[in-house]
């Protein structure tokens, strides 16, 4: 086997193409962590000179945030960005404060779910200031990034500290809850969010019903019980289709695959969403809000979701 030399590939994360002004420390991953302990912290990161490089930054930001519910699937595509966004939109309905983190950096959806991936981020005096929309507040690498359209070329410490990152130097402000949206699998973002984050945690995993779904949300789960992260429970989406014309019910990827995992697994299926074209176009237009609106039996099963996760 030939190795491939790593300086080859091309792919190098001093490559990173984001706004030094906006997300300043991104070039110097995890390399201050350390050196620059505060010994007088008054817990007030936007006057700090040490900001970006301090001990306390995490526990100080997430000492306002309640709890994070980690959106998670084994496979790509299978909806968890929409589900995530979802489950925040809803929250945020019922009046609890709502945080939205995008974790997906090779394709962050977050923005274009809102309408927002023309969007750019500033700072504020306490930090990244996130995009406020639809009663949460939502940050994305995709809208802190100079061109949304470049492709993002980082390797694992760079997506790591890029996490660590937006969790310290975005102001979150006082949360109940932060939805994070992971990438698919169990790679480097989903470990290091497990990681990182010293608040209470817990996760739920994303499925279609076909087999080569959820052959990988089962190793998902085991990645969570590995990780000693508590899993609410499964959410079947693209559960059969209706018929706009004929109402005529098609399982489009099969039935009952998420049962069948939720209950090998030894954990609740939570939700079965239909697949609903409208309330893909809804998705697709930057109008998830409004989709959501539109689409009672996506929301229907939605609110399920929501009251697991509102049930401590
Ligand atoms: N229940 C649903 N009905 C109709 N369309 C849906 C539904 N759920 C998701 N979609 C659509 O499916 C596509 C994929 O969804 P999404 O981007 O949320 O998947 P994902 O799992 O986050 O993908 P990836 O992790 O690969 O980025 C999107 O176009 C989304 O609008």
């Amino acid at each position: 086997m030939i190795m491939r030399n790593c300086r080859d590939s091309g792919a190098d994360e001093r490559r990173v193409t984001v706004k030094p002004a906006r997300f300043p420390s991104v070039p110097s991953f995890g390399l201050r962590k350390g050196m620059m302990q505060m010994s007088s912290c008054s817990g007030n990161c936007g006057s700090c000179a040490s900001s970006g490089g301090c001990e306390n930054q995490m526990e100080n930001r997430m000492k306002h945030v309640k709890q994070a519910v980690l959106v998670l699937s084994g496979k790509g595509g299978v909806g968890k960005s929409t589900v995530a966004a979802s489950l925040a939109v809803m929250l945020a309905k019922q009046g609890k404060k709502v945080g939205l983190l995008d974790v997906d950096f090779h394709g962050p959806s977050q923005p274009t779910l809102f309408g927002l991936q023309h969007e750019r981020l500033e700072e504020g005096p306490n930090g990244l200031v996130p995009a406020e929309v639809a009663g949460i507040r939502l940050m994305s690498v995709g809208l802190v990034l100079d061109n949304p359209d470049h492709a993002v070329i980082w390797r694992g410490p760079a997506k790591t500290g890029a996490l660590k990152q937006l969790l310290e130097e975005t102001d979150w402000g006082e949360l109940d809850c932060l939805v994070m949206d992971f990438p698919p699998g169990t790679g480097d973002e989903s470990l290091a969010g497990c990681q990182l984050l010293p608040i209470p945690k817990r996760a739920i995993v994303v499925t279609t019903p076909q087999e080569v779904a959820l052959a990988d949300c089962r190793k998902c789960v085991d990645f969570c019980r590995r990780l000693e992260v508590p899993v609410i429970g499964i959410v079947e989406n693209m559960s059969g289709f209706v018929c706009p014309d004929c109402s005529a019910r098609h399982e489009l990827f099969g039935t009952g695959g998420g049962a069948r995992l939720a209950e090998k697994e030894g954990v609740p299926l939570l939700a079965s969403i239909p697949l609903d074209p409208a309330f893909l176009k809804s998705c697709d237009f930057g109008e998830l809000p409004a989709g959501l609106e539109k689409s009672s039996a996506v929301r229907g099963e939605l609110d399920k979701v929501v009251r697991a996760v509102a049930a401590e």
